[in-house]
């Protein structure tokens, strides 16, 4: 490798170390991160996010079952589980694309059941979509500026007076440029968002989303269907966010990216969540293990809990006993 391309390496290297020292610093996570009993629905000691009894069925069948679940804050928390485990539904109805049958949940105190999606946005918490929504015929600098809140020019008052929204729209072009940049999309600005490859629409996806300053991000599967030199670069966004002092949730079925940059993991199986932990941790247990393969699926949930809680505890002396 040319000397020029590895000093440059190093000095990026460098630079992300010094800014995760500093955002760890800035937003130092909680050690432990949860307090009480460890396990499925464990307390937190910096919840941003709280769900409790969230059921969504359809027809017949249960998509979600989610008895108590926390989110901490400033952590990058992964949701996994295997197909069908409702992961994308407990998505749907937390960012209010979906209702509930029951359910209620609170996002930095605020209650946000029956909320509809775009407030939920405007309070601070946003999603991606698993597959990247149709971005129409915009280019990728109008994609964008959709993305923002508060649009003053949007509103009845504030279209009375021009010069509000204008410099509103000044304001609104340039946090998009800026994030552009920031995702190295800033040369395919006039671009077709639609003529873009699916990793780049990945990355315009999350860029959009950050134009509403959110504090939760939730990123339905990011990495799914993207190569390999984007993945990286998905990573070190992710990474970022939470950097910049975002918390973050993501959807993610590859192990290795949910090791590479998960402080917490929870894992879900039949609408349930049956196991959280660190991501080291978390995947040694037999019972997570048995949840993708299917050997539980003859076993009562609430027995396969049980199990969980109580091998956390054991592991865990801080953690507290099992139940
Ligand atoms: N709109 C719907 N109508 C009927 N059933 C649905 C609907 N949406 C989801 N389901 C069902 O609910 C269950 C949970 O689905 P969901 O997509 O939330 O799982 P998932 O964990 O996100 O799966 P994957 O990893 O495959 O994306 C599945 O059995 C699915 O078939």
């Amino acid at each position: 490798m040319a000397d020029d391309v590895v000093a440059e390496r190093e000095a990026v290297a460098e630079a992300s170390a010094a800014e995760g020292q500093a955002a760890a610093e800035a937003f130092p996570l909680p050690d432990p991160l949860w307090k009480g009993d460890a396990g499925p629905g464990c307390a937190k000691v910096d919840p941003i996010l709280v769900a409790d009894s969230v059921r969504k069925t359809f027809g017949g069948l249960v998509a979600v079952d989610v008895e108590h679940v926390e989110i901490p804050r400033h952590g990058i928390t992964a949701l996994i589980g295997p197909n069908g485990a409702g992961k994308t539904t407990f998505f749907n109805l937390l960012t209010g694309f979906d209702k509930p049958d029951t359910g209620s949940w609170t996002f930095d105190g605020t209650d946000l059941a029956g909320v509809p999606a775009w407030k939920i946005a405007r309070k601070g918490q946003v999603r991606t979509f698993q597959l990247t929504k149709a971005f129409g015929g915009l280019s990728v600098l109008d994609s964008m500026k959709l993305g923002a809140r508060d649009q003053k020019g949007e509103r009845f008052w504030a279209s009375l007076l021009p010069p509000l929204w204008r410099t509103q729209e000044r304001e609104i072009e340039a946090r998009a440029l800026e994030l552009l940049k920031q995702f190295k999309l800033y040369e395919k600005r006039d671009d077709l968002a639609l003529s873009m490859s699916g990793g780049q629409r990945k990355l315009l996806e999350m860029a959009r989303a950050l134009m509403s300053a959110p504090q939760l991000v939730m990123l339905d599967e990011p990495m799914a269907g993207v190569n390999p030199a984007l993945t990286q670069s998905l990573l070190g966004h992710i990474v970022r966010l939470k950097q910049q002092g975002m918390t973050v949730v993501f959807v993610e079925h590859d192990m290795h990216m949910v090791q590479a940059i998960a402080d917490w993991v929870v894992v879900m199986a039949e609408g349930r969540v049956v196991a959280e932990g660190k991501p080291t941790e978390v995947m040694k247990d037999p019972v997570v293990v048995d949840a993708y393969l299917g050997a539980n699926m003859d076993r009562d949930l609430g027995e396969v809990v049980k199990e969980i809680r109580a091998s956390y505890a054991a592991s865990r002396p801080e953690g507290g006993s099992a139940q």
